[in-house]
C-alpha cells in the first residue's frame, strides 16, 4: 500500500547494512526511501530488493545524465526492478527526456520519471560561474517547464520555488523538495532550504530529508517531530 505521507527518507548510507539498520527502524506506511548513489554503488540491485521486500516504496535517486539512448536504458533498467521513482537531469536536454519517457511508454512501466532542475546546494554565484546568468529560481522555472513540456511527471526542485511552479506547472506535476531543514536541524551543505510545514504549503507534493533524521540522536524522534510539525501540532 502507498503511504499518504510526503516523506521520502535519505538512506545516504555506505553500506547495504547501515542502510538496513536505518530501514527497518522506519515503517514503509509512513515513508518512503530514496537511493542515492553512494549506496547503489556499492550495494547494486541488492538495497531495492532488500527494501522492497520490506514493503518500501523507493525512489532511485541516481539523476542520470548522458545521451537519449543511455538515458534511456539506465531509466528502463530502474523501472524494471520496480521502483516507484527514478530520476534525470534536467539539463541533460529534450531529447534526453523525451527518450527516457518513450521508453517507458513502449515498455508500459509506470514508475515516476522526474527531472533534477537547479540543486539545492547550488547559489547564483555557482550557476554564474557555469555562464548561467539568471536567478536559481529562474533557472528552475525554465527546466521545470522544458520537463513538463518533454512529458515528465514532475520535477526535483528546492521549497522556495514550489509556488512558482505550482502556479506554472499545476498541481499534478510533481515537486520533489529535498533541502528540508526542521527547526530543530542544522543546514549542513544545502543553501535554499525551508521547514517541512513551509515546504508543504508552499507546493511541495513530497519532501526529501536526509541527515536531519538519520544523523539524529534518536531518529525515530525527530521523524516524530516531524510529523508533528506537518500535522500543525
Ligand atoms: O535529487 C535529490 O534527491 C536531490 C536534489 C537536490 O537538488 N538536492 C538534494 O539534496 N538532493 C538529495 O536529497 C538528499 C538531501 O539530504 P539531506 O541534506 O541530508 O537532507 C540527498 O540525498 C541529496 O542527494
Amino acid at each position: 500500500m502507498s503511504p499518504s505521507s510526503p516523506l521520502i527518507i535519505a538512506l545516504d548510507y555506505p553500506s547495504l547494512d547501515a542502510a538496513l539498520c536505518m530501514a527497518d527502524q522506519l515503517d514503509p506506511e509512513r515513508c518512503r526511501v530514496k537511493v542515492g548513489k553512494e549506496l547503489f554503488t556499492r550495494s547494486g540491485p541488492a538495497v531495492l530488493e532488500a527494501l522492497h521486500g520490506r514493503g518500501f516504496e523507493v525512489f532511485l535517486d541516481l539523476k542520470f545524465h548522458d545521451i537519449p539512448n543511455t538515458v534511456a536504458g539506465a531509466v528502463q533498467a530502474a523501472a524494471e526492478q520496480g521502483v516507484w521513482m527514478v530520476n534525470v537531469h534536467a539539463s541533460g536536454g529534450r531529447r534526453m527526456m523525451e527518450a527516457a519517457v518513450k521508453r517507458l511508454e513502449e515498455q508500459r512501466l509506470s514508475t515516476y520519471l522526474i527531472g533534477v532542475t537547479v540543486l539545492t546546494s547550488m547559489a547564483a554565484e555557482d550557476l554564474a560561474e557555469l555562464g548561467v546568468e539568471v536567478t536559481p529560481d529562474a533557472q528552475v522555472v525554465r527546466l521545470a517547464a522544458l520537463a513538463q513540456q518533454s512529458g515528465l511527471d514532475g520535477v526535483v526542485c528546492s521549497a522556495h520555488e514550489a509556488e512558482q511552479l505550482r502556479s506554472r506547472c499545476g498541481d499534478a506535476f510533481l515537486k520533489v523538495t529535498p533541502g528540508i531543514r526542521p527547526s530543530f536541524a542544522a543546514a549542513d551543505d544545502q543553501q535554499r532550504i525551508m521547514t517541512p510545514a513551509q515546504a508543504m504549503a508552499a507546493g511541495s507534493t513530497h519532501l526529501v530529508i536526509g541527515r536531519p533524521i538519520t544523523q539524529a540522536k534518536d531518529p525515530m524522534a525527530a521523524l516524530a517531530l516531524v510529523e508533528q510539525e506537518l500535522a500543525g501540532v
